[in-house]
């Protein structure tokens, strides 16, 4: 089991302390829940190695992952700052009270009210990510009225860090930041910096998502710290910053236990590298942000459901559908992702057999687990999918027109509703009726 998981005395599953049936019966399912203390010590793992090992480094962590209010009320107890890619994540932000000089913002396409959001009510790193943006907030930026405006840029340093093709974004070829290969990043990096309502604290780099190994990191600090010293051979200029993303990756099933880098062997790495590097080069230590979604939120959260039918195909397969699917889940469907799942209501009783969990989509691909062993399941179990806390409700969707569900935070053994689910009503509340199709009766 991931996160902090137990059996009560009724053979059933308790999520920190808090029993999953009742929770069930209580709010309804599909229904997201996140053990709030487990976020806090992941975050606090971080932040611990991180002090220990260079001092001057700030951790931002990734909203795409998971983000909504209460999420960003935890960020700022816990003294994080809070990576943004779009107007919507820097609203909830904002919203929810969380400080904006410690949000970071990022986007490969960012619109003009999204700009025009941030540079009104302020930022703390604003990352660009194209030679475009530069040009546009070169004269955008008169309009900050927080002093000049703090800028990274965005390096895709050519690592490929063997994940899945979707979620990588640092080789070359990416839809993503400035090209080191052909002197792009030194051209654009250099007009920068004539421009004086610019502040150019430093690099920023991501080579991809859910990463299994050390070496595509250490590579990247290596690529990076080789350029910021080419950079300052040539124009004189020491960038003070230096961001490496996120990208650790965390397992999903009990089998990738112990295959992905800890957190601290993570930090570590990172920590070592970036000191020797700058000591090569005789570069100035930079102050390190990093930006870790997956690996503080993913096993935190789970996706509690309810069985429904049941369809057995003799010699071939049992499916086992439950109430939610790709709608709240799209990560199988987009990256053949695998999960583990139990069956909250009887643990342990019963005699095990294969099964797909499917959704309730139509569509064939809406499988939420395919082939997974569990015990015996009936119609009304409940079933609860383990390791949905990154990249679930974030992406989740409205598909067949079904509403998302809701978030609860466990804390101190209670269940504590954060995001209300959507009703019927939600599914309606855009649509508008032009005149022309409103029937007149006489
Ligand atoms: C720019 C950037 N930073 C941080 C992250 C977070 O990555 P992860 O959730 O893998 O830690 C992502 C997502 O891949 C990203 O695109
Ligand atoms: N959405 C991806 C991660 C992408 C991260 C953003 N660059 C996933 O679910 O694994």
């Amino acid at each position: 089991m991931l996160g902090n998981k137990a059996f009560n005395q009724k053979n059933h599953l308790e999520i920190a302390g808090c029993d999953i049936v009742q929770l069930a019966e209580e709010f309804g399912t599909p229904l997201y829940v996140y053990d709030e203390a487990l976020l806090r010590s992941n975050i606090k793992d971080y932040q611990k190695r991180l002090k220990e090992l260079h001092p001057d480094s700030t951790i931002a962590y990734a909203g795409k992952a998971f983000l909504c209010s209460a999420m960003c009320r935890l960020l700022d107890q816990e003294s994080m700052w809070l990576d943004v890619v779009s107007g919507g994540e820097y609203y909830v932000a904002r919203e929810s009270g969380f400080p904006t000089e410690r949000l970071l913002f990022h986007g490969n396409n960012k619109s003009p009210q999204e700009r025009e959001l941030v540079l009104k009510n302020g930022i703390g790193r604003w990352v660009i990510d194209s030679e475009w943006e530069l040009a546009l907030l070169s004269k955008e930026a008169k309009n900050y009225l927080h002093g000049k405006l703090p800028v990274f840029f965005r390096i895709t340093p050519g690592i490929d860090p063997h994940t899945h093709a979707y979620i990588t974004t640092g080789k070359v070829d990416s839809k993503f930041g400035l090209t080191l290969v052909d002197g792009i990043a030194q051209r654009v990096i250099r007009q920068a910096l004539s421009y004086e309502n610019l502040d150019v604290k430093g690099l920023h780099c991501h080579i991809g998502s859910q990463i299994d190994s050390l070496e595509p990191f250490i590579n990247t600090i290596k690529a990076m710290v080789r350029f910021m010293d080419s950079f300052k051979e040539q124009n004189n200029f020491v960038f003070s910053e230096l961001d490496l993303g996120g990208g650790l990756g965390v397992p999903y099933l009990e089998e990738q236990k112990g295959k992905f880098p800890s957190v601290q062997e993570y930090v570590e790495a990172i920590a070592k590298t970036l000191q020797e590097e700058c000591e090569k080069y005789q570069y100035p230590l930079p102050k390190l942000f990093i930006e870790p979604g997956r690996s503080i939120v993913n096993n935190a959260g789970n996706t509690v459901y309810t069985v429904g039918t049941i369809k057995e195909i003799p010699g071939i397969k049992k499916y086992i559908a439950v109430d939610g699917g790709m709608t709240d889940n799209p990560r199988p469907i987009l990256y053949d992702a695998r999960y583990q799942a139990i069956i909250a209501n009887r643990v342990n009783q019963g005699s095990p057999e294969m099964v797909s969990v499917v959704g309730k989509c139509c569509e064939s691909g809406d499988v939420v687990i395919q082939q997974t062993e569990t015990i015996s399941v009936q119609n009304g179990d409940i079933l609860v999918v383990e390791g949905t806390g990154a990249y679930n409700y974030s992406m989740a969707s409205n598909y067949n027109l079904i509403p998302r569900p809701g978030v609860v935070f466990i804390r101190d053994e209670k269940p504590y509703l954060v995001v209300r689910h959507e009703g019927w009503y939600d599914l309606v509340r855009r649509d508008i009726l032009p005149e022309y199709l409103i029937e007149k009766g006489e």
